[in-house]
């Protein structure tokens, strides 16, 4: 677990808001190895989705460098980065395509970019194959295959959204509160599959959550955001000691 899968150095983020500089992100300095999967917390407008899109590149950094994959990446599209990252929001309409059946779904993000087609033939060959991932997620998705994704629960969509995300092995998969749009029981079974496929294909993978349990539970590693820094940076032995109350303090 010694490689450098992401590595922030110095990196800022300033915007202007009216007259005046706002700084977002300051100074980042980080390194998510192979296999990481860490959880970050903070309060609202920490700076962590911020910090999500300057890793993707939906924000670009004011200063410092971002490497990813062994590549330089601060001055790339954020369309030149998604052949390295996959990421999953909190809606789970944004990461289906809603017209299109669940199989049409998979068929897209399988083989990432090179398209199977989504001619019916073809479809009907990979239908095995298909069965076989929806039901990694165990909440009947393989039963939906000719489904369109908007007729499906949230909970089935996210899963798609998750499966459909980390299909191809991502470099860097980045889970922006991915869960806090499901009730809670849904909500635990979309994580057990998360640790599932993070942990089991040995992805590395940013995490950010509002719920301290899973925060706890997952991950072999938790960082803190606050005010646009990282203020907190526990490793699995340091998190393995932390309690919900010990994190609480960081909301206060
Ligand atoms: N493009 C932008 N221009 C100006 N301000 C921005 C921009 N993007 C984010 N901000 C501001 O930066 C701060 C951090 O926002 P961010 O969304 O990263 O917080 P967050 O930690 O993800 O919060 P939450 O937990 O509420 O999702 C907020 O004050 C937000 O309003």
């Amino acid at each position: 677990m010694t490689d450098v899968q992401l590595s922030l150095k110095h990196v800022s983020v300033k915007v202007m808001a009216g007259a005046e500089v706002k700084t977002l992100l300051s100074d980042i300095n980080f390194d998510l190895h192979q296999g990481d999967f860490v959880t970050v917390i903070g309060t609202n407008g920490a700076g962590k989705s911020t910090l999500f899109n300057v890793i993707g590149g939906d924000l670009q950094a004011t200063s410092g460098t971002i490497e990813l994959a062994g590549d330089r990446v601060e001055k790339e599209s954020a369309e030149k980065r998604a052949r390295h990252i996959a990421r999953v929001f909190q809606d789970p309409k944004m990461g289906t395509a809603p017209r299109m059946t669940v199989s049409e779904n998979l068929a897209l993000a399988m083989h990432r970019g090179q398209r199977l087609g989504l001619r019916s033939r073809a479809l009907k060959q990979k239908q095995g194959e298909f069965a076989r991932i929806a039901a990694q997620t165990g909440n009947g998705l393989e039963a939906a295959l000719d489904k369109p994704t908007e007729e499906l629960s949230g909970g089935q969509r996210q899963a798609l959204s998750l499966l459909m995300a980390t299909m191809e092995q991502p470099d860097l998969l980045l889970l922006d509160e991915h869960t806090a749009a499901l009730d809670p029981h849904t909500s635990q079974a979309i994580m057990t599959l998360t640790d599932k496929i993070v942990t089991g294909n040995h992805l590395s993978c940013l995490m950010i959550t509002h719920q301290m349990d899973d925060a706890l539970k997952y991950g072999n590693r938790l960082i803190v955001v606050d005010a646009g820094k990282i203020v907190a940076d526990y490793d699995a032995a340091a998190k393995a000691k932390l309690t919900n109350a010990d994190l609480l303090e960081y909301f206060a």
